[in-house]
């Protein structure tokens, strides 16, 4: 079939049966090909094709619900899991001014906030411990299971209010730690690993313990999926927990706002020794295999919309796995800020994006649009 015969068939049905979702296309009359005027003539009365049909594919996405059915993976709201930032501070309830509509909260502003949202579809959090008290960070990062800690308590608090609610709780030491990395460090301020996993596998134990249903290391100390597994099946509660890794998580400049919501910038020094390189593709891909060795249930990678074809990869690698990718800080202030400016709507790249990411692969998406979502998939 020609170029111009292609044409004149989509002027044809434009014509003949116009849909508001043509808006912008010339209608037959305007076109000045003859072949066209001809075609729609004799098309009218008997439709005669020959050459190559599958050429056309308008018809297939020609309608709302035939446009969601090209999606591999739809978005739906069990999907979402929302951040949560708790401090210790029980009244706090403190606008994050880097992170969009996103608050620090004590424990005693949870509930009011999370009740309107588990009423419309909230199915997760995922909890981040932020201590805001003078002089509780040391070396050892000791208040991150402190059982009157903001997290430990608000796993028991969420478990007892929303029975519903999937709790997963983020696993690091950097937001307890005085120097802000996330582990323990030797003297010439590297990464002490094995101190660290150890210390960060019986943090996440704590977790488990207080009631998370999920644990999420997202600190990138060399084998803290196998430590923390194997404490998980020792203290017999690995059949109730899942274990998500952080397996692929680059360093990088888009965590910024979350490290002012959480307090948890490095006092000096910086990440690029534990974090993955931004251009590490094999390395992610060997960490993805590593993880996925050492007894990881679910795969996330993080950031996400930089990091697509990594997403591509985990769900290769782990064709059998869940696979969760993380929009973060720095990626949602960036869609902010860039709607504030007027390059688009907010809600329609908020759609986009995440419908990149699960196109890439993800089948869970951590969220700071979650709120917004739950109204725009309701509607
Ligand atoms: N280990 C801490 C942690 N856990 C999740 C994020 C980033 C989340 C975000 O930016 O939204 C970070 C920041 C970091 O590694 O500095
Ligand atoms: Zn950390
Ligand atoms: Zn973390």
């Amino acid at each position: 079939m020609s170029f111009s015969t292609l044409v004149s068939d989509l002027h044809f049905r434009d014509n003949a049966n116009d849909r508001a979702s043509h808006a912008s296309r010339p209608s037959a009359q305007s076109t000045t090909s003859s072949n066209a005027r001809s075609y729609a003539s004799t098309a009218a009365t008997s439709v005669s094709v020959s050459g190559d049909i599958s050429s056309q594919l308008h018809g297939g996405y020609s309608h709302p619900l035939a446009r969601s059915w090209q999606a591999e993976r739809q978005l739906t709201k069990s999907m979402l899991i929302y951040p949560l930032f708790i401090s210790d501070q029980d009244e706090e309830e403190t606008l994050i001014p880097s992170l969009p509509n996103q608050h620090r909260r004590g424990i005693n502003k949870l509930v009011p906030h999370l009740e309107p949202l588990v009423r419309k579809g909230l199915r997760s959090v995922i909890l981040f411990g932020v201590p805001m008290a003078p002089n509780v960070k040391d070396a050892l990062g000791t208040a991150a299971d402190d059982p009157q800690g903001p997290v430990i308590q608000s796993i028991r608090l969420l478990r007892a209010r929303f029975p519903s609610l999937f709790i997963v709780a983020d696993v690091c030491l950097c937001e307890y730690t005085s120097h802000g990395h996330c582990g323990i460090l030797r003297d010439d301020g590297s990464l002490n690993n094995t101190l660290s996993v150890d210390r960060i596998s019986d943090v996440a134990m704590t977790y488990a313990e207080a009631g998370a249903h999920c644990v999420a290391p997202s600190d990138m100390n060399d084998g803290r999926i196998r430590a923390i597994k194997l404490k998980l099946i020792e203290a017999g509660i690995a059949h109730k927990i899942v274990l998500m890794s952080y397996s692929a998580k680059f360093s990088g400049c888009m965590y910024g706002p979350f490290r002012d919501a959480a307090g948890s910038c490095p006092s000096f020094g910086d990440r690029k020794c534990y974090q993955l390189p931004p251009g590490g593709r094999g390395l992610a891909r060997r960490a993805i295999h590593r993880d996925i060795g050492e007894g990881a249930d679910i795969i996330m990678v993080k950031p996400a919309s930089s990091y697509l074809d990594i997403i591509s990869d985990a769900k290769e690698i782990g064709k059998d796995m869940p696979i969760a990718a993380y929009q973060v800080s720095g990626e949602f202030a960036m869609i902010h800020a860039a709607a504030a400016a007027g390059v688009f709507n907010i809600k329609t790249m908020a759609f986009e994006s995440t419908e990149g990411i699960l196109r890439a692969g993800a089948t869970i998406v951590v969220s700071y649009f979650t709120p917004q979502f739950l109204d725009w998939l309701s509607s």
